[in-house]
């Protein structure tokens, strides 16, 4: 893992109420503090300004608001990994399983086995 997102984790680790974190003090421990509705809405607003931002830098030719939007979607996903005890590691481990695998191969072999086992349950 890179040291920014393994350094931003720790302390996305450290800003929950459970570990010491002050909801007064951190903007991290009070959407830990508030729960997982509060995060979730945070994950739908940042995706929708990053789309936003994706096309008006179509129309603008400057992508520097999609940059920090992105940051922003990248930031709120990282709280909620941490709300539901994952970790960036492992979203990289997925990756890394996956790597190689064409999405278009990955799709087709998930269709062959859900055929199969339809055919079983029939
Ligand atoms: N990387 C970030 C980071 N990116 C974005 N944000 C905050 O995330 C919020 C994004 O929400 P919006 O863009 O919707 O702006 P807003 O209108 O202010 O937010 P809302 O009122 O809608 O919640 C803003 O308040 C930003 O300041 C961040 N806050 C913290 N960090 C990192 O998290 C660490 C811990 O932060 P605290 O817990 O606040 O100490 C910091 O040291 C930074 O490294």
């Amino acid at each position: 893992m890179s040291h920014t997102l393994s350094r931003l984790a720790a302390v996305i680790e450290a800003r929950k109420p459970a570990n010491g974190g002050d909801p007064e003090k951190s903007y991290v421990s009070r959407l830990f503090d508030k729960g997982d509705d509060a995060i979730l809405k945070k994950i739908g607003e940042e995706a929708t300004e990053t789309v936003m931002a994706a096309k008006d830098a179509r129309v603008s030719g400057e992508a520097s608001k999609l940059l920090y939007e992105c940051a922003d979607l990248w930031f709120h996903s990282m709280i909620m990994l941490a709300q539901f005890g994952l970790t960036p590691d492992d979203v990289l481990n997925e990756l890394a399983r996956r790597e190689g695998v064409s999405g278009i191969e990955e799709k087709a072999n998930r269709k062959l086995a859900e055929r199969e086992q339809a055919e079983r349950r029939d």
